[in-house]
């Protein structure tokens, strides 16, 4: 159990009758869930009454499960400013004390990734670890004041943090320590993410879309979707969005134009030192990059390497891994999966492979180029070039994924795991 107490006065203590702007609850272990909340779409009856009065009759055993003065419920459709508003979404994220939360969570809240019309709920996944941490987070966004934050739950089990998720940003995982073997790592972050898949199977949208951000990305979402059979594999994603922006920075560095001028960046295959920055397809000012970076030597060499060994660069600067742009780039993830793609252009993003045009090997979560008409949704791209050393590149990615996969076959339903994996590959972050 979580170390939290209970029966501290702070939680225990009546609920407020005047209105609040949002609820934040305290989520446990199953089957204990949260029946106070604060809803659009709020019954009738709710809006007819004082709604804290309404919430402290028909739920009195949720108090206890609710922080201090945070246990009430209002209704939102009685207010003019909030009318228009689009109803709630529920979005989950784990790891949700770490770095990378401690950016995105904000980003959520203030209404720059969904809309300036979209509340939303945030439910927070941490660990017997990290919960105290966590209700200082959730603390922290109560302080900001956030107009669309209408709900923020914490808890530790992912069957009850999940329910009726409609976005799930896995974010936790554990980092790879000295020493540690790959193959180690696959096998302590695929169970996380081997659980979660079944937690989010169980209680989340049946449309939910996941992210996996938690490293090593790609194989943890595949792990993660063949856990959640009844969830369309399409709806799972591996970050890759990082490495795009960082490829779209680098050619924008080369050629001394912004980088808002840079289009088409695809990132091919894994999220490791084999992923392929595709200088073949993408675009500087609507010209194929060849035509305004002459120097195809950089391009290849230099290019290739700065963009797979970023995140590596940047931890021995830091002394910690990219936490602010990685939070950007799920920003940017979800941003592109919710707009319209721009006439013409891709975005890059791990998907399962399965029905591909490319000739990629199934059955793998691989980056590819996709375009989204903004309902959440996605299409590959089929209008690619290919040529031998893109080719070439993403054989390698594509066999290290292959070789991650069989690593993890225990994780996937798919009999005894077999480790054989190239030595030479590491995460963006090792080096
Ligand atoms: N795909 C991408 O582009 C990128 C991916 N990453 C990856 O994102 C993940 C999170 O990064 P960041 O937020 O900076 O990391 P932090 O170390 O700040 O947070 C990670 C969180 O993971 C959770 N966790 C889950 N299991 C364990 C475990 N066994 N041991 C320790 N912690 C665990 C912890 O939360 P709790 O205790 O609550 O579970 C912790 O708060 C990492 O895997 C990192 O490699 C990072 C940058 C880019
Ligand atoms: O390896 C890490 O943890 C960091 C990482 O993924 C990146 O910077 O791309």
């Amino acid at each position: 159990m979580a170390a939290i107490d209970l029966s501290s006065p702070a939680r225990s203590s009546p609920a407020p009758l005047s209105p609040r702007r949002g609820s934040l609850h305290l989520l446990l272990r199953r089957p204990r869930r949260p029946s106070v909340r604060c809803s659009l779409d709020a019954a009738p009856k709710q809006a007819q009454g004082p709604p804290a009065a309404v919430a402290a009759e028909e739920a009195p055993t949720a108090r206890k499960e609710c922080y201090g003065v945070f246990c009430t419920t209002y209704d939102l459709r009685a207010d003019e400013k909030t009318k228009s508003w689009k109803s709630l979404v529920n979005v989950a994220v784990s790891g949700a004390a770490g770095m990378i939360s401690n950016h995105l969570l904000f980003k959520l809240a203030s209404g720059e990734v969904f809309g300036p019309d979209q509340p939303i709920a945030l439910k927070l996944l941490g660990s017997e670890r990290s919960i105290q941490a966590l209700e200082g987070v959730a603390m922290e966004l109560e302080d900001s004041l956030y107009p669309l934050l209408r709900e923020v739950s914490i808890g530790i089990d992912p069957y009850v943090v999940f329910e009726d998720a409609e976005w799930a940003l896995l974010i936790g995982a554990k980092p790879r320590g000295p020493g540690m073997e790959r193959s180690a790592l696959l096998d302590i972050n695929g169970q996380i993410f081997a659980e979660q898949g079944k937690a989010l199977n169980s209680v989340a949208s049946r449309n939910v879309k996941v992210i996996v951000v938690g490293n090593p990305c790609n194989t943890n979402a595949l792990i993660c979707l063949k856990n959640a059979p009844n969830i369309p594999a399409k709806n799972f994603h591996a970050l890759t969005r990082l490495d795009e922006n960082r490829a779209k920075c680098q050619l924008a560095l080369k050629a001394g134009v912004f980088y808002d001028k840079v289009s088409n960046m695809t990132i091919w295959g894994n999220h490791s030192t084999t992923q392929v920055p595709d200088f073949l397809n993408a675009k500087i000012n609507g010209r194929p990059v060849k035509e305004v970076i002459k120097d195809t030597k950089w391009l290849e060499d230099e290019f290739t390497k700065t963009v797979q060994k970023r995140g590596g660069v940047l931890i021995q600067k830091w002394g910690r891994s990219s936490a602010a742009s990685t939070a950007v780039s799920i920003v940017d993830a979800i941003r592109s999966l919710v707009n319209p793609t721009p006439e013409g252009d891709w975005f890059s993003t791990g998907v399962y492979t399965t029905g591909n045009p490319y000739g990629i090997a199934e059955d793998i979560v691989f980056s590819m180029p996709c375009r989204s008409n903004g309902d959440g949704d996605y299409e590959l791209v089929k209008d690619v070039a290919m040529d031998d050393f893109l080719w070439e590149r993403i054989k390698k990615s594509e066999a290290e994924l292959l070789a991650e996969k069989r690593c993890v076959a225990h994780l996937t339903g798919e009999g005894n795991a077999f480790c054989d994996l190239p030595g030479d590959t590491m995460l963006p972050g090792e080096m």
